[in-house]
């Protein structure tokens, strides 16, 4: 490869490009239909949903039966039991050992209350039968306040435990989703699962612990209300679940609705929230009502937001039929329930006492019962929001930038690109087609072209954000590809068109490039800002460095398009990388400032060895740049120093003269056409 690059020809001097294949042209365009769709509809987002990544979920909960709810249980237990126990050991072994404690408090309750009414119900004067019973009576209020104390020290346990899961999961996820590759986080799909998994995840995270509290109380309550029944007559245990299981199969079947309604209405709750989101914003406020798009933009929500109605009243009705059937079963089952107690008692099986107490128990544990169907229900659909905040927590550990011992250098002489080609995800058409090039230590070059013609992908690929799926990438000819990811992000600078305007002060908003909102070094801080011109911008603020960059907190101060400009182009210059990448950094800036930014970054460089790539689209900004790349098509079809594209006569000189027409004194003779440059 020439030093020089790829297509021109003669070092950094005159351009003579070789003969390259003409990249493809689109194809002609259509003129568009007369009725817009503003956006995807219902039927589009679920169609879509489909083929997504919720297609697992839905198998799993469309085709649960009772017994599958019960059988997952036991794992959805060990999995937020196992949470539980990272967040805190002390308050999940509380949790449970209080709670075991307290299910034997009830049985051993029940079994005092049966020997009660043995008492009350012997041979002899009533005032000697309720003597008999006291110490009986006492220990039942014994084994009552017990299991109290008990369960309050489950809750007080279950407090400390549960903000402590939501906390360790909701940090590691966003850990997670801040880290993975650029590449992902750009896919539409992505956006679902994380909205998803943020909203719905993180929230029904806190609400599973309590929910499976109540669900391990209500089986260990079950249990001794069935060992108590099995002490009085092991014929009755069938029976009380003849009562109940109906119910639980109508609440399954409720469940599993619900969830395939929430992916719907989830779909259209997003598209909801970009319109309520246009409607509330600041930055559009301005627009939206030049445009008077006001009305648009309200009954498209209003559509929407009926939609959703519509959908939250046909779920209503349709688990309160569901709820009804289900009770009517379970009503009978009770009925048939008691009848056959009854029949037990005539045919002397038991004596009354002990259907006295039965009655007792099999109240407490058709409670017991019904809880556990109400909140099984529960768990198991929450669960599934957990399942998938993991899923996408594992998603991203698969979706993170590559690790590696190997780190890249803080020193680079030179950076190349062999035959880079790269193409985004969805898309046919090569944004790179075939790119290489070479920068050295200490030049500065700039990536010139038409919309969409590849240079900010470019940056994006010499930056290490995009991996290119063709070609290498080299730092003094080692593949990037071996080099540790965040290593490469951490010695690259980019300042990009629409810079972030971090909610911090002005200090933090400079120093955030090298990773830290609490340490600054001073003299770097002011070279940056000096070099930036962004020192006038601060010296202006009330608080100077310490102002807080946000309207929307007290006290905060709002910069306008071109002084924030200023602010991200002093981080970029303050993080003093190897190789600082501009990208139209100077489109809101006046022409005083953008001419004393492309001063900095042509001459009063902060790092003498510093490779710089300036984008942009004002060519008379680049004309000093050693080397001048332009792209067509996802190539570069020239390159040279601007004095040798010009003489070149190709698209760099035709942009060129077309742009520098228009600064041409005009000739009032000719009707204002620009005059000829000699
Ligand atoms: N995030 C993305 N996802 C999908 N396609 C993209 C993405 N970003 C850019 N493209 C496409 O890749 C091609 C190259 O875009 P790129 O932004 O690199 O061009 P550019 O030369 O920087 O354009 P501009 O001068 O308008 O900034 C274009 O066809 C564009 O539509």
């Amino acid at each position: 490869m020439s030093d020089a690059t790829d297509t021109s020809g003669t070092g950094a001097g005159a351009g003579v490009p070789a003969p390259r294949p003409a990249p493809p042209s689109p194809p002609p365009l259509s003129p568009p239909p007369a009725s817009i769709s503003a956006g995807p509809r219902d039927g589009d987002l679920t169609a879509e949903l489909e083929d997504a990544y919720w297609a697992v979920h839905d198998g799993a909960a469309a085709q649960a039966t009772v017994r599958e709810v019960l059988a997952r249980l036991p794992r959805i237990i060990a999995r937020i039991g196992r949470l539980a126990w990272r967040a805190d050991r002390g308050a999940t072994a509380t949790v449970v050992g209080c709670q075991l404690a307290s299910a034997a408090m009830s049985a051993f309750g029940l079994m005092a209350s049966v020997a009660v009414l043995r008492e009350l119900f012997a041979e002899g004067p009533t005032p000697d039968r309720v003597r008999a019973a006291v110490p009986q009576l006492l220990t039942v209020v014994g084994f009552l306040a017990a299991r109290a104390l008990l369960e309050a020290a489950v809750a007080v346990a279950q407090a400390r435990v549960t903000p402590k899961i939501r906390t360790a999961l909701e940090c590691e996820f966003l850990r997670l989703t801040a880290h993975v590759r650029l590449e992902a986080v750009e896919d539409a799909a992505w956006h679902d699962e994380v909205h998803r998994a943020n909203d719905r995840g993180l929230y029904f995270a806190r609400q599973i612990v309590g929910q499976v509290v109540s669900l391990a109380s209500a089986a260990l309550g079950i249990l001794g209300t069935a060992g108590v029944l099995g002490v009085l007559h092991p014929a009755l245990l069938p029976l009380l679940l003849l009562s109940v299981l109906p119910v639980g199969a109508a609440a399954v079947r409720g469940a599993r609705d619900r969830f395939r309604s929430f992916m719907r209405w989830n779909a259209l709750q997003r598209r909801v929230r970009v319109f309520s989101w246009l409607l509330l914003d600041v930055d559009a406020a301005a627009e939206l009502r030049s445009d008077t798009a006001q009305g648009a933009l309200l009954a498209e929500h209003r559509g929407l937001t009926t939609r959703i109605a519509e959908e939250d009243t046909r779920l209503g009705t349709h688990s309160a039929a569901l709820s009804l059937a289900g009770r009517t079963v379970g009503g009978l089952g009770t009925g048939i329930t008691y009848a056959a107690l009854g029949a037990m008692l005539i045919a002397g099986w038991l004596p009354l006492a002990a259907g006295a107490g039965a009655v007792l128990a099999i109240q407490a544990g058709q409670a017991s019962l019904t809880r556990l169907v109400d909140v099984a229900h529960l768990v198991y659909e929450h669960a599934l929001w957990v399942d998938d905040l993991l899923a996408v927590q594992e998603k991203c550990r698969r979706l993170l930038p590559r690790r590696s011992a190997l780190r890249a250098p803080d020193q680079v002489k030179t950076i190349s690109l062999e035959d880079v080609g790269f193409t985004y995800p969805g898309k046919d058409a090569p944004a790179l087609d075939g790119i290489s090039l070479r920068l050295h230590a200490g030049e500065t070059v700039a990536f010139v072209g038409l919309n969409g013609s590849g240079k900010s992908t470019c940056a994006k690929v010499l930056a290490g954000l995009y991996e290119p799926q063709r070609g290498t990438v080299r730092w003094d000819g080692t593949d990037v590809a071996e080099m540790d990811a965040e290593s490469v992000h951490a010695r690259v600078a980019c300042v990009l068109q629409d810079p972030l305007h971090l909610p911090f002060s002005a200090l933090a908003n400079l120093t955030v490039s090298t990773g830290t909102l609490t340490e600054a070094d001073p003299q770097r801080v002011l070279d940056a800002a000096r070099a930036a011109g962004a020192d006038q911008v601060v010296a202006a603020l009330p608080g100077q460095w310490e102002t807080l960059l946000s309207k929307r907190f007290r006290g905060g101060q709002e910069l306008s398009g071109g002084q924030w400009a200023k602010i991200a182009v002093a981080r970029g210059l303050y993080k003093k990388a190897p190789l600082l990448l501009l990208d139209e950094p100077t489109a809101s800036m006046d022409p005083p400032s953008e001419h004393a930014v492309y001063e900095a970054v042509l001459r009063g460089r902060l790092r003498e060895d510093q490779i710089t790539v300036l984008i942009s689209h004002r060519l008379a900004s680049v004309v000093d740049c050693d080397r001048i790349f332009v792209f067509d098509r996802g190539r570069v079809t020239e390159s040279g120093s601007h004095d040798s594209l010009m003489a070149l006569g190709g698209a760099y000189a035709s942009m060129f003269t077309l742009q520098a027409g228009g600064y041409r004194p005009r000739d009032t003779t000719t009707g204002g056409t620009p005059k000829e440059t000699p």
